[in-house]
């Protein structure tokens, strides 16, 4: 499977508007630090591309992946920075005459629904409580804590016959015991750490920042990670000291696993 970050940002983005930090500003005029909300593009041989949220940098995530159309994707929430973009996709459907499907845990539909009512005369949605697959990858979701913001969900993908097995848990804070549990043996672990160290109360925050996130990483031992859902806070031109086998996720990062 080919995995491409088409956003890495957290809820808004890098540069943030209203901000004139040196990352904002080299954001704006070199760009190595911009980042569009997260989102993933999944493509596996043999199967149509599929997105992994759809935040409302959609549309200039398409344009530069140069795609024009895109037929299936799955939700981890129904936060704006996640699904912030169905409402063009499905316009776009309309005006193709072209349905698409929509995977995610039934409250998340419910919450999506809520937001959008009118989205689902262009997408079929389909609850993936009791699991889901992509071509040969077995799916699981399960609920995770996302702090002040309520809940969020976590993906898990197994190869049937590889054995080769990843994760995406872009918002995600103070997991419980047995929302890690489905964290262990991953040969890659995407997760978000929004900040490098934040310094506010545990209970006024909603994502991991990079400390906690490698104190996650010694916990559970993925292979390798890629540290995503970054705010204005991470330069990536800045060396943090991470184990060689942690990165920090640039907008386009392409990995096959
Ligand atoms: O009920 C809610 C609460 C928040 N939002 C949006 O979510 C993000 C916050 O994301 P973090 O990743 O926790 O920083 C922000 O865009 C809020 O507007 C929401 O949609 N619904």
């Amino acid at each position: 499977m080919n995995i491409t970050f088409m956003g890495t940002g957290d809820s808004m983005g890098t540069p943030r508007v209203y901000c004139d930090c040196v990352v904002c500003v080299e954001a704006r005029e070199t760009g190595v630090n911009r980042r569009l909300r997260s989102s993933l593009l999944l493509e596996e041989e043999g199967e149509a591309p599929l997105l992994l949220d759809c935040g409302p940098d959609w549309r200039e995530q398409m344009e530069v992946a140069g795609l024009r159309n895109v037929k299936q994707a799955l939700l981890t929430h129904a936060h704006f920075d996640h699904i912030g973009g169905l409402p063009e996709w499905a316009d776009a459907c309309r005006w193709t005459q072209a349905a698409a499907s929509i995977g995610a845990p039934r409250e998340v539909v419910r919450d999506v629904l809520s937001r959008f009512p009118w989205v689902d005369r262009q997408f079929r949605f389909e609850t993936s409580d009791e699991g889901a697959s992509y071509g040969d990858w077995r799916i699981m979701s399960w609920r995770v804590n996302h702090g002040k913001n309520g809940y969020s969900y976590a993906y898990r993908f197994d190869h049937a016959s590889r054995g080769v097995k990843w994760a995406y848990c872009s918002d995600a804070i103070d997991l419980t015991e047995e929302q890690k549990a489905p964290l262990a043996g991953l040969d890659l672990l995407v997760l978000g750490t929004s900040f490098v160290e934040e310094p506010y109360p545990m209970n006024t925050r909603s994502v991991y920042d990079m400390k906690e996130g490698l104190a996650l990483v010694k916990e559970i031992k993925p292979d390798s990670v890629v540290f995503t859902h970054l705010s204005h806070d991470v330069d990536l031109r800045c060396d943090y000291g991470l184990p060689a086998h942690v990165q920090i996720a640039k907008t386009g990062l392409k990995l096959t696993i």
